[in-house]
C-alpha cells in the first residue's frame, strides 16, 4: 500500500506530522526523497506536488493520496473514492476583481479573462452560472494578472484573505471551499491496510479536540460527580488500594477540550481531589 503526499509547500509538515502522530512513523528519512517506508512493511510514502497527487492515486503509482480537496476536483480523476477530512489546508478558491473595479457579479464576465491555476474548476464554475468567459491557465501570482492586463478578474486561493487584499482584489464569489483530504482509487477500497490507515488517521482528529481527566472522588459522593462529567458513554470508575481506608475511587474520563474548565470547577464542588487533566494522543472509537 503506497500513500502519496505533498513533498514541499504548506501542506508537506502537517501531513508527515499527522502521519507520526497516527503512529506511522517514516523511516530512512523523509528529506528530499521520492519514497519513504513506515514502520509497517506493508506500508510506503510517494512524495509528489500536491496539484500531481490525484493523478498519481487514479494511475495506480500510489493507492492512497493526501492533499486538497481543490486539487482532487481540478484532477477530474475517476475511480478515487474520498475517506477522510483531515480538516487542515482550510481555504476558499474564490473568483476575486480589482476593488472598485467594475466587475462585481459573475455575469460582468461575459466577454471577459480570468486567470487561474484551476481552469477546470474554472469553467465548470463559469458554465454553471451560463458565463463564457477566457479562461487563461497561468501556474503561479495569479492575483497580479489583473494588474498587467492578463486578466479580467482570477480564480484563486483565498485563506486569510491577505493576498487578495495586499494586491487589491476583492471577492466577486466564492467557488469551491477545500481542506486536505484522504482518498484512495476505488479498487483498493476494500484492503484491510486501507481501512487500518484511515481508522490511524481518525484516532489523531479524534483525539485532537479531546482530553482525558483523571481524579479521586469518596464513595459517597459517587453519584454525584459522575452527574457533572459530560463525554462519552460513562466514566471509567475504579478502586484505589486503599490503606487508610478514605473510602475513595479513581474516575477517568474523556471529555471534549471546551467542556474540561467548567468540568473541572463542577467536579471539585462535587468533592472530587487531584484532578488530572492529560492529551490523548488517538482515539479509536
Ligand atoms: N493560503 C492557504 N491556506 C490554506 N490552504 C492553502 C493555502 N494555499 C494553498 N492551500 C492548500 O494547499 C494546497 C497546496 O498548496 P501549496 O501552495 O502548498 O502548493 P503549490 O504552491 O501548489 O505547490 P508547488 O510549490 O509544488 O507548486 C492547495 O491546493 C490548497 O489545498
Ligand atoms: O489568503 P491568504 O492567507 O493570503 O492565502 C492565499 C495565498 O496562499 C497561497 O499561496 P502560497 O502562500 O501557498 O504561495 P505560492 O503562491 O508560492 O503557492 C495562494 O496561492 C494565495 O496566494
Ligand atoms: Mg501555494
Amino acid at each position: 500500500m503506497r500513500i502519496a503526499v505533498p513533498n514541499k509547500g504548506r501542506l508537506h509538515e502537517p501531513t508527515i506530522d499527522l502521519l507520526e502522530r497516527a503512529g506511522l512513523h517514516l523511516e530512512n528519512g523523509a528529506d528530499r526523497k521520492l519514497y519513504a517506508d513506515t514502520i509497517d512493511p506493508d506500508v510506503s510514502v510517494l512524495f509528489a506536488r500536491a496539484a500531481d497527487i490525484p493523478e498519481y492515486v487514479a494511475d495506480g503509482a500510489a493507492d492512497m493520496g493526501i492533499t486538497g480537496y481543490d486539487q482532487v476536483r481540478e484532477a477530474r480523476v475517476d475511480d478515487v473514492a474520498e475517506l477522510l477530512d483531515l480538516e487542515f489546508g482550510t481555504c476558499r478558491l474564490v473568483l476575486a476583481a480589482p476593488e472598485d473595479g467594475d466587475i462585481v457579479g459573475v455575469e460582468d464576465l461575459t466577454d471577459g479573462t480570468v486567470a487561474t491555476e484551476f481552469p477546470n474548476i474554472t469553467r465548470e464554475f463559469f458554465d454553471d452560472a451560463g458565463v463564457d468567459p477566457d479562461v487563461v491557465e497561468v501556474s503561479g501570482a495569479t492575483e497580479l494578472t489583473p494588474h498587467v492586463e492578463m486578466a479580467d478578474a482570477i480564480v484563486d486561493i483565498t485563506s486569510t484573505g491577505t493576498t487578495l487584499k495586499m494586491n487589491r482584489l476583492a471577492v466577486v464569489e466564492e467557488v469551491l471551499s477545500s481542506s486536505v483530504r484522504l482518498f484512495a482509487r476505488e479498487d483498493v477500497l476494500e484492503e484491510p491496510k486501507v481501512e487500518e490507515v484511515r481508522t490511524a488517521l481518525a484516532s489523531v482528529k479524534q483525539a485532537e479536540g479531546k482530553r482525558y481527566l483523571m481524579m479521586n472522588v469518596p464513595d459517597d459522593r459517587l453519584e454525584d460527580v459522575q452527574d457533572v462529567i459530560p463525554g462519552m458513554g460513562g466514566p471509567t470508575v475504579m478502586d484505589i488500594a486503599d490503606e487508610n481506608g478514605d473510602g475513595k475511587v479513581a474516575i477517568h474520563a474523556v471529555v471534549d477540550e471546551r467542556d474540561v474548565f467548567e468540568t473541572i470547577t463542577e467536579v471539585k464542588k462535587a468533592g472530587a481531589s487531584d484532578v488530572l487533566v492529560t492529551e490523548i494522543e488517538r482515539l479509536v472509537e
